[in-house]
């Protein structure tokens, strides 16, 4: 499988973010895209989930499910964790799992898989920030998808969060996945960068 960009441009509030940007990832491939604030590392991850359309250029994914869309076979994780505060952790991964629908895997233990077993009756209004975080890589896990777009995934990890979320990145590259991550800090497992550029 393989992810590729060719050439894409983006405007965002009639200002150019970037231009002519080429990048490539193939299954069991990291690329960590870095760069400043504002330099469209969000933006990028946006038009790969078909978010946001490319003012120009174009994003392909070969060798995937032919009758599925790209946005169909990828997971965005935003970096603000979309959860409903009134539901309970259980209710909120069940949400999203009959929401994205496709084979669906089992709500406790993916949560036990993350280090929310002991949780999943709470509200997800009374998690924490690093629980609230690994609620949603939960989502990852409770239906399959070969792409994974994620934005700072490990803020407000700890370190045996962060730790657990490089073994669940692993497990996924190693059945043939793909990740792009924007990224601030080191993800802690071997990447490509993806280095954007300044505000246009
Ligand atoms: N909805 C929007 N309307 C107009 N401009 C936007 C919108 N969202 C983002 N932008 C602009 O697009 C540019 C790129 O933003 P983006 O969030 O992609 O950058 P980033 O590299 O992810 O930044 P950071 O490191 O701060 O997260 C910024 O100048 C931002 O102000």
């Amino acid at each position: 499988m393989r992810l590729s960009g060719r050439q894409i441009s983006c405007i965002r509030g009639g200002r150019g973010v970037f231009a002519g940007l080429d990048f490539e990832a193939s299954s069991g491939d990291v690329l960590a895209v870095v760069g400043p604030n504002g330099s469209g590392k969000t933006s990028l991850l946006r038009l790969i989930a078909g978010l946001l359309v490319p003012a120009a250029g174009s994003v392909l994914l070969d060798g995937g499910e032919a009758e599925r869309t790209l946005p169909e076979q990828a997971h965005y994780l935003g970096h603000r964790d979309a959860l409903k505060p009134a539901l309970s952790v259980r209710e909120n991964l069940s949400f999203w799992r009959d929401f994205l629908g496709g084979a669906a895997g089992d709500a406790e233990q993916c949560l036990t898989a993350v280090g929310l077993g002991h949780a999943t009756h709470l509200p997800a209004a009374y998690l924490s920030a690093g629980q609230r975080r690994r609620l949603s890589i939960a989502r990852l896990l409770v239906v399959r998808r070969p792409v994974w777009l994620l934005d700072e995934p490990t803020s407000a990890l700890d370190t045996a969060g962060h730790k657990l979320f490089v073994g669940i990145m692993r497990e996924h590259l190693a059945s043939g996945g793909i990740i792009v991550a924007a990224t601030h800090t080191p993800l802690g497992i071997e990447a490509r960068e993806l280095r954007m550029g300044g505000p246009a």
